[in-house]
């Protein structure tokens, strides 16, 4: 690791300034940075970019072990790094679950030896992911691994009597649960887009918003009843964030994540039947669409997670109720959400620094990652470029698979430079090799 000087870059909360890297930490900011840096150090010209604690996603699908052919923990991380991203919580739904310990240091290992990015493990809240059995959490967690964040992603714990006995045990440890909020009993197994007026036109089975709203009312409920810390996975609805903001208000320990697509994309893409706009939930109109913009900027929303879905062609490209659900995200969510909501003045990019690195790493728990840009502070950062215009190119993706909805795409902000500890892990689009 060699030592870096970063020069006149926008520092949130300093203005303009210059950074010091030593070892892996910050040395110093300001004038004493320049002024105390040895001769020789490896600059970095930073002038007109900005720069920010390194993202964190707290819902990405790696795909290793058991689908190699759609994503790896090695080029997930490469994704994760060209992103923006210092740390990703890899999601449980592999083959096979994370659900015991071994399963979840095995992927700590492979994070490691990629060596790009921390990849954090989530492990499954039951066995399997079958919703019955709760898996072994306290044995995740005082593995090497130290795992958290606990979800059945791609499920829903629907039982209730399962997910108090959930919330009781990750409290015990400071754990929570990450819930994917759809009751399957009101969704039907066929469901593949929003219930309304275009699925009714389209002939797709629908999941109505009320099958997510329901069961985050019902996690708030058995959180404060357990006393115990819930977050709700990709919320998607008006309804779904009403309910968050209430269980906020009488100050039930309920946090709450958006994924970038939900955010920008509504429920028309799907009037072509392609299923690259094949999610799960699925994309809603544009009052959800507004009401999930206004959440992330009121702070409602805790933080923005991409729920990178990587799918094989094989996979994606079939008639639409056949197809996989599932996006990418890793690459594409800084400049969606810079275009989105920092460029039209929605939010600033303190509050962007807020909604993708300080708020997710709360949330997982995470020490090293979202914290402040001084002395002492591990180097652990990204500098993104405000001005960068960018066409998405799904040809150039880091990832194994091809499916975003963002080819083409015309967005401005790009991700510069990460920065993990004081190494550099990406440069303009492409993975530093180590
Ligand atoms: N988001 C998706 O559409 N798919 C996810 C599962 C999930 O997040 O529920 C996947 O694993 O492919
Ligand atoms: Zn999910
Ligand atoms: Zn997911």
């Amino acid at each position: 690791m060699s030592d870096l000087l970063i020069r006149g870059a926008d520092v949130l909360g300093e203005g303009t300034a210059h950074v010091l890297v030593v070892d892996g930490r910050i040395a110093a900011v300001g004038a004493a940075a320049a002024a105390d840096a040895p001769s020789g150090v490896e600059r970095l010209d930073a002038d007109g970019l900005t720069l920010l604690p390194g993202f964190v996603d707290l819902h990405t699908h790696l795909r290793e072990p058991g689908r190699e052919d759609a994503e790896t923990i090695a080029s997930g991380s490469r994704a994760a790094a060209v992103g923006g991203y210092t740390a990703v919580l890899a999601m449980a739904n592999t083959s096979p679950v994370t659900d015991t310990a071994e399963a979840a240091e095995r992927i700590l290992d492979l994070g490691r030896a990629a060596g790009l990015v921390d990849v954090v493990p989530i492990g499954a809240v039951t066995k399997g992911l079958e919703g019955h059995e709760l898996a072994e959490l306290g044995l995740m967690h005082r593995s090497r691994a130290r795992v958290s964040v606990f979800s059945d992603d791609g499920h829903c714990v629907a039982d209730g009597r399962v997910m108090r006995r959930a919330l009781e045990y990750v409290r015990a440890f400071g754990g929570v649960v990450s819930q994917h909020s759809q009751d399957p009993a009101l969704a039907g197994p066929q469901a593949c887009c929003h219930e309304g007026e275009l699925s009714g036109r389209l002939g797709l089975p629908g999941w109505p918003p009320v099958a997510e709203a329901s069961i985050i009312a019902r996690d708030a409920m058995l959180a404060r009843h357990t006393r115990s810390r819930v977050h709700v996975a990709h919320v998607s609805t008006a309804e779904g964030l009403d309910v968050v903001r209430w269980a906020k208000a009488q100050g039930i320990a309920m946090t709450a994540e958006v994924a970038p697509h939900h955010l920008a994309l509504g429920t028309e893409l799907l009037s072509g039947y392609d299923p690259v706009y094949k999610v799960n939930p699925p994309l809603r109109p544009t009052e959800d669409q507004e009401a999930l913009r206004a959440g992330l900027a009121d702070g409602s929303i805790d933080a923005v997670a991409t729920d990178h879905a990587p799918h094989a062609r094989h996979d994606k490209e079939h008639a639409f109720v056949d197809a996989a659900f599932g996006m990418l995200g890793l690459e594409t969510a800084f400049s969606v959400v810079h275009d989105l909501m920092v460029r039209t003045g929605r939010m600033s990019m303190a509050d962007l620094a807020r909604v993708m690195s300080t708020g997710p790493a709360a949330v997982a728990g995470l020490t090293g990652h979202g914290r402040p840009i001084a002395a002492g502070e591990p180097a652990t950062l990204v500098l993104v470029d405000p001005t960068a215009p960018v066409t998405v190119d799904r040809a150039t993706s880091q990832s194994l698979s091809r499916n975003t909805p963002w080819h083409g795409a015309r967005l401005t902000g790009a991700v510069h430079t990460t920065i993990l500890r004081g190494a550099v892990t990406a440069r303009e689009g492409e993975p530093t090799a180590c």
